[in-house]
């Protein structure tokens, strides 16, 4: 029977408690800081009579709300041809498991795109990840991180330019534990070859497509030597048939401390790892740079794709103002160049990019006094 439960508010979502499942294994100067396309493969979605395409989007909790409103009013001055359409994600149970609503789902199949705020997760008990969620039921295989130095704002780091791309369906986060006795838990780590094989098409692919001439594996298959090691000996396969790519692979504990030594060197190579890796990985890069304020992202798939920020919700600026909308922007940049829409992009980016790099208007997190809301009207300003 197919049971079905609307959760509302993402407070009271801590209380849901979803069904444990079967453990069966059944960019510097302007135009260089332009965000790569997406993929490689076609946006199929269609322009309405008025000439616009619809774009699914999730707010999001947390500062996802704040940081939306920012993108659509620059959306709205660039005169943008989006229309966007707002969906719930609220988890209900199907079948005991976390699911988005109908609702949601028609809406993406239907455009074919969405944008996506963040979606806080419940710590421990409760539902299952909407990100991961999101990413499973649209089967949006590769996750595309890219993450380049902001122009005028200093780090630690100079000419930082990295792309990572993180297998997104399976691996670390296929969210299979059982307790094996009292004390005793057990966590599934889930490698196939086929999601495996897929992602690493994609990351030379991608390579190729941006003129990268060096494909590395980060993984760590001396420990994981079945599931990481299916991973890079899958890795090696696909290698033979792009001759014009360079392939090799990197542990990744090595990987962390040459990035954080220096990151350039990984600047002519697209990286590709299973699932965690990428989620920790992109994180440390966006700290390279100045922080998750600044990091996008593409979810890509093949019917569909969704394009998202890699930070988190934040809940301890949420409500207050303070969020840097510029790492949902920069991921709905990627989105519109995805859809073809290059001027549209290279018009918002380079408003967003001379902002940043005036210094005058800026967000706490990159050391300014602005509001998330001063922030938009300065990129506004100069479109
Ligand atoms: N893809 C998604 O929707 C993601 C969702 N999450 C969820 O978000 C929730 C909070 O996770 P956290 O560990 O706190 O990570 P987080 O990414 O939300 O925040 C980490 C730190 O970065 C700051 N930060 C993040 N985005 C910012 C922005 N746009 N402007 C200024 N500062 C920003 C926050 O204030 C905080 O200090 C959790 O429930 C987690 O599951 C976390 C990562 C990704
Ligand atoms: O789904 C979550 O709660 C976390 C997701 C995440 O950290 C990411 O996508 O980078
Ligand atoms: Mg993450």
């Amino acid at each position: 029977m197919l049971a079905l439960r609307s959760i509302a508010a993402p407070a009271q979502r801590q209380a849901f408690r979803a069904a444990p499942r079967a453990v069966s294994v059944s960019f510097q100067g302007l135009t260089q800081n332009r965000f790569y396309s997406s993929r490689v493969a076609q946006f199929t979605g269609q322009k309405d009579a008025s000439g616009k395409y619809t774009v699914s989007l999730i707010e999001g909790d947390g500062i996802g709300p704040e940081i939306a409103v920012a993108v659509k009013d620059i959306f709205a001055a660039a005169q943008t041809p989006i229309a966007w359409e707002p969906i719930s994600v609220d988890p209900i149970l199907k079948d005991g498991k976390t699911a988005i609503p109908d609702a949601a789902i028609e809406s993406i199949k239907r455009n074919k795109i969405a944008l996506k705020g963040p979606l806080a997760t419940p710590i421990g008990k409760g539902h299952v990840s909407l990100n991961l969620t999101l990413r499973r039921t649209f089967n949006l295989f590769a996750n595309l991180r890219p993450c380049r130095s902001v122009a005028g704002f200093k780090t630690p780091y100079d000419g930082v330019d990295t792309v990572l791309i993180r297998e997104n369906t399976e691996g670390e986060y296929s969210g299979i534990e059982h307790v094996v006795v009292d004390g005793v838990v057990q966590s599934i780590k889930l490698i196939t070859r086929e999601a495996s094989e897929r992602v690493l098409r994609y990351a030379f692919e991608q390579a190729r497509a941006i003129n990268r001439k060096k494909v590395r594996v980060v993984h760590k298959a001396t420990i994981m030597k079945m599931s990481d090691g299916l991973f890079l000996n899958t890795a090696r396969e696909v290698a033979k048939d792009f001759p014009d790519i360079e392939f090799d692979a990197e542990l990744l504990d090595n990987t962390c401390l040459k990035m954080t030594t220096d990151p350039t060197p990984y600047n002519d190579k697209v990286l590709v790892m299973p699932n965690l890796y990428g989620d920790i990985l992109s994180d440390m890069c966006a700290g390279l740079i100045g922080g998750l304020g600044l990091t996008p992202s593409g979810n890509i798939g093949d019917e569909c794709s969704i394009f998202e920020a890699v930070h988190g919700s934040a809940p301890d600026i949420a409500g207050k103002g303070l969020a840097n909308p510029t790492a949902l922007l920069l991921s709905s940049m990627m989105m519109l160049r995805h859809m073809g829409l290059n001027e549209y992009a290279d018009k918002i980016e380079k408003a967003a990019f001379d902002t940043l790099a005036e210094g005058k208007v800026l967000t706490g997190d990159l050391g300014g006094k602005a509001s998330t809301k001063d922030y938009t009207s300065a990129i506004i300003d100069r479109l």
